[in-house]
């Protein structure tokens, strides 16, 4: 059974990808709809967009043609992947593309299911934690972007979506697949439209893969595909083969960060300890990207031949960034700072750089595009939901950071534990 699967942004894709990689699907890439007449004979295709956070109609019209060619390329199954921190306020998206994807599907329900437990991400009674804390009172709640001040996923869907939602709680996921169906079954009955799943732990995954084997559309983070994917696997490919394709080569590296989430503000400070950095300043972004751009690309050349690739970052903390969107406003600062970044990735490129490590989703899908990459070999894990992966036309190595994935020494070791 082919699985497609749409990401609604660019280190999301490549974390759900990792996933299916690690429990047996191969998988390839895409970055956007293919305009092409190219065809995949991999377990999963996977169309990566940038719909999280630009305007609703655009995030439907993309979805539905990524589905549209995801049909075409003999897809059954369907998957919207969003993010684990269910990143999308009462305007956001989520809601809006489900919709349009069940309708074009001629579904009446789906399923919500954001949990990533090995990354801390749970759902305990409808409710989104990261780690010990509620979504809404971690650091989320001060996202550039997508600020989320609701932690209640129920209440998250019916604000942004056209039907009503249900649960289903820990304690029927806990009787397994054939409960949950049933359950499944019941809500629909009432015309519950969307089923948020508690999410405790991994079984919790694999119980979900088990009852939504046959469910035409699922929505959620890259953890349901732990246990989707163990359903769903051919069991035709050699998982250390693949992923040796998508392993890093040589070339000058660099360090890209634009995310602003709590563990980048960690991953960055230590990272300053041991490398060169610079600040990517917003003020000189919104006065001239260009040529900005290039006297940062001056700095990361003169500083490419120590042990550790040099750093740029705009990534500030919680109280930095509300000074800076107050003084330039939200939209246009995060704009800047983005058109300074994909300028950036450009010129490197073009001087030579080959491996590129960038913290964000949004920061990653502008650099990716400006590098021009179509489809990607997923690579080995670097830490959980974050594989490095290479271009399958260019020698272009990269690694997509989620924002608030890894650990605090994720850039050094998505480095010295990779040796080309
Ligand atoms: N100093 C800054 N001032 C204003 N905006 C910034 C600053 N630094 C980064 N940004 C913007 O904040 C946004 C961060 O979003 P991005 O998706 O890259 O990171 P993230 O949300 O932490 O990651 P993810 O989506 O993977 O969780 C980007 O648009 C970026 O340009
Ligand atoms: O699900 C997650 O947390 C990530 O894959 C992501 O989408 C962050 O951009």
């Amino acid at each position: 059974m082919r699985l497609g699967v749409i990401a609604d942004d660019f280190t999301g894709a490549t974390d759900i990808a990792s996933f299916l990689v690690q429990n047996g699907m191969s998988t390839v890439q895409l970055n956007g709809v293919p305009s092409g007449d190219e065809s995949f004979s991999t377990d999963a295709i996977l169309v990566s967009l940038k719909s999280r956070s630009c305007p609703t109609e655009q995030a439907v019209s993309d979805s539905l043609a990524a589905l549209r060619w995801l049909q075409q390329q003999g897809c059954e199954r369907f998957y919207f992947k969003y993010c684990s921190t269910f990143d999308s306020t009462a305007q956001g998206n989520i809601g809006p593309v489900t919709d349009a994807l069940l309708d074009a599907l001629g579904e009446q329900q789906t399923i919500i299911s954001p949990a990533l437990p090995v990354n801390g991400r749970t759902v305990y009674q409808g409710y989104l934690f990261v780690m010990d804390t509620l979504l809404s009172e971690s650091g989320m709640r001060h996202h550039p972007v997508t600020p989320m001040t609701d932690s209640n996923l129920m209440r998250l869907m019916e604000r942004q979506a056209r039907g009503k939602a249900g649960l289903i709680a820990s304690a029927v996921i806990d009787q397994g697949p054939e409960a949950v169906q049933a359950r499944l079954a019941a809500l629909k009955a009432d015309a519950v439209r969307y089923v948020v799943l508690d999410t405790l732990h991994e079984q919790h995954l694999l119980t979900q893969g088990a009852a939504l084997k046959e469910m035409k559309l699922v929505t959620g983070g890259s953890g349901l595909a732990i246990g989707l994917a163990r359903q769903l696997a051919s069991g035709s490919r050699d998982r250390q083969q693949a992923e040796a394709a998508g392993a890093p080569q040589g070339g000058r590296a660099v360090v890209i960060s634009g995310s602003c989430s709590t563990m980048t503000n960690r991953q960055v400070a230590a990272y300053r300890q041991q490398a060169a950095a610079k600040v990517v300043e917003v003020e000189a972004c919104l006065a001239d990207a260009q040529s900005y751009a290039l006297q940062l690309c001056d700095w990361v050349e003169q500083n490419a031949d120590g042990e550790l690739a040099p750093l740029l970052f705009a990534t500030s903390d919680a109280q930095q960034l509300q000074r800076i969107q107050q003084q330039y406003g939200a939209a246009r600062s995060s704009e800047a700072v983005e058109y300074c970044f994909a300028a950036v990735a450009r010129e490197l490129q073009a001087r030579g750089f080959q491996r590129f490590i960038v913290a964000g989703g949004e920061t990653s899908g502008v650099v990716a595009q400006t590098l021009g990459v179509s489809a990607f070999h997923i690579g080995p894990v670097i830490s959980p939901g974050v594989p490095w992966v290479r271009d399958t036309d260019q020698p272009l190595s990269l690694a997509l950071k989620s924002g608030n994935f890894g650990d605090e020494n994720f850039f050094a070791r998505a480095q010295t534990e990779f040796p080309q």
